[in-house]
């Protein structure tokens, strides 16, 4: 069985122990790879890389750096299929949405922050007569990337890239469960030139290389996303060593829906809100307010789209939604379903795992489920289920839903449907969340800052947020 490597110092290596874990394929259920069980040993290795190739790297004009984050994101996008093919099979999403989404996007973040930082200006404050200041952002050193399962290289580059960009060496995580296209990036490190110890990837458990990393004093800052919980644990550990931190962790979307929305538009993009990547993606609107005068026919009309979203094997062109990337995370889904119904609710649509035919009959296929009839303040829609669950919830007033839709311990991201602007600008101010999008959803533009408020994080991540994140802002006054 192919055995995946660490990449350290430019080279491909085992883990120090020799240890490994077994990698699944969520679409067959079986191991189909195996990735080092890395240790604090590992990471050490990696940090000594990471220092040696600091003074060169950072010494770097950004024109050169650039280049050389360009040469990543070409050849991203010279093996796109077999990116998308791998991140498909390592995670089960659909092979169409990982070759429209998730590699672009990789390609994306090498080449807008590669570009980026040729367009960066400097902070200049003026003392009149007086003298000046400017202001120096130098990078920190080494720096720690972990990220999480659902979008893995998408998410595993946006942290990198800013990183690298902004003069740092990394050290890297990606998901013990989806390693294999950060191994492929590796690969294309070494395929490119791209300077030895600049970035290294170490793999392995989050409680121990992750955590390996967090712990270790030579780490100036961490940037994080995954779950709140784990969020808490790295703060509370890297925070007495006052490190850097950048946490983008959970969410509990709300996607409000007025009567005076298109309905169609509505309709359409709250199905893709709810179920893209079988709901595995932070953003996920997962609690749908509509407003009473309309919601008997928004749900019609929505539960019969969603019956229209095939679940099937990851590689078929006609499939919507694929496999979830666990057995374990199936069952943590099946439990809120199970829990759903404890607390009342009336399942529309869904709430099973589907029986798929060989070989795909061990996978970890869940219809989309779409459930009503359940309190705003139940657990099923106040905590973060992470897959392809939606509830459905009618409202009368802008200030009862806002009400409704603030009452969450996250605040990541909201979705607004309707025509009135005013509304639309009231509500988008109203509401306790990063990140609001009106008459649409999961719109990027790679300049804005991205992330969230209350327990949906701490920082923000995208364009100069991200590049300042990575530096030490140094000011420097001068006095005639
Ligand atoms: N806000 C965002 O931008 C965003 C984006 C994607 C996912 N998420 C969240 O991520 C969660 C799902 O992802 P997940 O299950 O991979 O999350 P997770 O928190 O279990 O793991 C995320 C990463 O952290 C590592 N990790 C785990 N414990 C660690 C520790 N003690 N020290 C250091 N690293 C550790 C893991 O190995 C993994 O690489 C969801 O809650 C989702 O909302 C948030
Ligand atoms: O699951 C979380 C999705 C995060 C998305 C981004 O970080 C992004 O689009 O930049």
């Amino acid at each position: 069985m192919e055995k995946l490597q660490n990449y350290i110092g430019g080279k491909l290596c085992a883990p120090v122990k020799g240890e490994y874990l077994d990698n699944y394929e969520p679409a067959r259920g079986e191991v189909y790879s195996l990735i080092p069980r890395s240790g604090a040993e590992d990471v050490t290795a990696a940090v000594k890389a990471a220092e040696a190739a600091f003074p060169a790297w950072s010494a770097l004009s950004n024109a050169e750096r650039s280049k050389h984050l360009m040469a990543l994101s070409n050849r991203i996008a010279e093996r796109l299929d077999e990116l998308a093919m791998a991140e498909s099979r390592d995670n089960g999403k659909p092979f169409k949405l990982a070759q429209s989404v998730d590699i672009p996007r990789a390609r994306d973040n090498f080449a807008f922050f590669a570009t980026a930082i040729l367009h960066q200006e400097d902070e200049f404050h003026n003392m009149g007569g007086k003298g000046f200041n400017y202001t120096l952002r130098q990078p920190l050193g080494s720096v720690a990337c972990i990220s999480p399962w659902n979008l893995p290289l998408y998410l595993f580059s946006w942290k990198i890239a800013p990183a690298l960009a902004s003069g740092n060496c990394v050290i890297a995580k990606p998901s013990e469960v989806t390693p294999y296209t950060a191994y492929l990036l590796s690969q294309i490190c070494i395929e490119v030139g791209f300077p030895a110890g600049v970035l290294n990837i170490v793999h392995g458990l989050g409680a121990e290389a992750g955590q390996a990393m967090v712990e270790n004093d030579t780490i100036k800052a961490i940037s994080f996303t995954g779950g709140t919980a784990t969020g808490a644990r790295i703060a509370s550990i890297a925070a007495p060593k006052f490190k850097k931190m950048s946490l983008e962790l959970g969410g509990k979307n709300p996607n409000i829906i007025f009567d005076d929305c298109d309905f169609e538009r509505a309709v359409k993009i709250s199905t893709r809100a709810a179920f893209a990547n079988q709901g595995q993606i932070c953003l996920c609107g997962s609690r749908i307010f509509v407003q009473r005068g309309i919601y008997d026919r928004f749900k019609e009309a929505f539960v019969e789209r969603v019956k229209g979203l095939k679940v099937g094997a990851p590689e078929e062109e006609s499939s919507r939604m694929g496999a979830v990337v666990s057995e374990a995370h199936m069952e943590k889904i099946l439990s809120y379903i199970q829990l759903a119904q404890e607390e009342g609710g009336q399942i529309l649509h869904g709430g099973k795992r589907v029986e798929m035919p060989a070989p795909y009959d061990k996978g970890y296929f869940l219809e989309p489920t779409v459930i009503e009839g359940l309190s705003f303040d139940c657990r099923t829609n106040q905590e973060e289920i992470f897959g392809p669950v939606v509830t459905l919830t009618p409202f009368d007033t802008e200030e009862e839903v806002l009400m409704m839709a603030n009452s969450t311990e996250y605040g990541l991201a909201c979705t607004i449907f309707t025509q009135d602007l005013n509304r639309a600008h009231r509500v988008a101010r109203d509401i306790h969340s990063g990140i609001v999008w009106i008459n649409d959803w999961l719109v990027r533009d790679l300049r804005t800052p991205f992330g969230g408020m209350k327990n949906s994080g701490v920082g923000r991540e995208g364009g100069f947020e991200a590049l300042k994140f990575f530096t030490e802002a140094k000011n420097v006054c001068f006095n005639y």
